[in-house]
């Protein structure tokens, strides 16, 4: 049997079970899906196999995924100015095709993937390996198509480990020499019971540990998340495309989809929209240099990602040597105290648009 068979089975089997078996199962199947994701964690590498590693250039990247035309190609070429070919026959692009976006004074790589394809779990699902490495994907639907596929898209990229609009869950699991499972919880289990959590942790053989649940709604998905550990959390824009074969009142019903934008890459409606939505979702945070005397260089911020923007994190943007030549750091904007600009070090985070002098020693 392949992988993919087996997981069928799981899922069959799934529905007819009780609680422990449940938990067991589920614990099963994410096993049985890990042999799916050969990278590591964390991503930054490519996605392995000819024609799907492309050299990563730019402050973050985009990737496009969704079923085979429906227009990820056209909307890519006209975004970046790259070519991708475009045609109305089905898996016109092969691999994976990135392009440059200058979005806020950020380059913002695109890539441009091939189409998916349901259950696919050979050279095929790559794309999707591709797709774990991205900072923001945009999952691409043809608004003529069912809505169904959106779905499949999901539980596609789902399997791949890759976790939509979702924070990490607030679970924390920690493993002990002796004690068994101790189980405590600050938020009502709604979702998750002890049998459930007990099952999941025979099939990890854990024996011991502490589980701590802060999470309101955990479920056994997100506790198997938590042990698994090789999870990616991505932000995901859907891209309802080919807006310009619909009427106004079909229009109106699909607006309703959350984190959607529609727009028609043809005619090049609402994409003012898409390019605001996918700056918002990178949360990139801009810094101004201000050499001493001078006014701020607006014009070629330091681009840097949320969580990782400290003067030093600024500083190594720039040069790997400015750090340790750092006296101190004079801040102006919303991340200092005072209108008047603030004296910072090494470790201050900084906000969007902040303006930054460095003082060297
Ligand atoms: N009406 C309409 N047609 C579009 C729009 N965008 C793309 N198309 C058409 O849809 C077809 C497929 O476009 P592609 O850009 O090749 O689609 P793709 O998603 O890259 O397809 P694959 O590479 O095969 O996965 C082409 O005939 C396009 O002209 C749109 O906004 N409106
Ligand atoms: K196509
Ligand atoms: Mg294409």
């Amino acid at each position: 049997m392949t992988t993919v068979q087996k997981i069928k089975e799981v899922e069959d089997e799934m529905n007819k079970a009780t609680s422990y078996h449940l938990g067991q199962l589920k614990a099963k199947l994410a096993k049985l899906r890990r042999e799916l994701i050969s990278t590591p964690s964390g991503g930054g590498g490519g996605g392995g196999g000819v024609g799907f590693d492309v050299a990563r250039t730019g402050v973050a990247s985009v990737g496009f995924v969704g079923f085979p035309s429906v227009g990820k190609s056209t909307l890519m070429s006209k975004l970046t100015g790259t070519h991708s070919e475009v045609s109305a026959i089905d898996f016109t692009t092969l691999t994976t095709v990135p392009g440059t976006l200058k979005v806020h004074g950020a380059p913002i790589q695109i890539l441009d993937l091939p189409g998916i394809i349901e259950g696919a779990n050979d050279g095929r699902g790559r794309g999707r390996q591709v797709a774990r490495t991205c900072n923001l994907i945009f999952i691409i639907l043809d608004v003529l198509k069912p809505l169904g596929d959106k779905k499949i898209i999901e539980s596609e990229l789902e399997g791949f480990g890759i976790r939509l609009n979702k924070k990490p869950p607030a679970i924390i699991v920690r493993k002990k020499d002796k004690g068994g499972i101790a189980i405590t919880n600050t938020v009502p289990l709604t979702n998750i019971d002890h049998e459930e959590i007990h099952a999941i942790c025979s099939e990890y053989k854990l024996n011991n540990a502490d589980i701590a649940i802060r999470q309101p709604g955990a479920t056994a998905d997100d506790l198997v998340d938590v042990i698994e550990g090789n999870r990616i959390y991505v932000p995901a824009i859907y891209v309802l495309n080919k807006i310009d074969v619909i009427s106004i009142e079909e229009l109106d019903l699909i607006y309703k989809i959350p984190h959607s934008v529609p727009i028609s890459s043809n005619e090049w409606l609402n994409v003012d929209e898409l390019i605001e939505k996918m700056w918002e979702a990178l949360d990139l945070v801009r810094v101004y240099t201000k050499p001493r005397g001078l006014a701020p260089d607006y014009s070629a911020p330091v681009v840097l990602k949320r969580g990782k923007c400290t003067v030093e994190d600024f500083c190594n943007a720039i040069h790997k040597e400015i750090a340790k030549q750092l006296k101190y750091a004079m801040v102006w904007g919303a991340s200092a105290k005072h209108a008047r600009g603030q004296k910072v070090g090494l470790d201050h985070i900084l906000e969007d648009e902040d303006v930054v002098h460095i003082a060297k020693k």
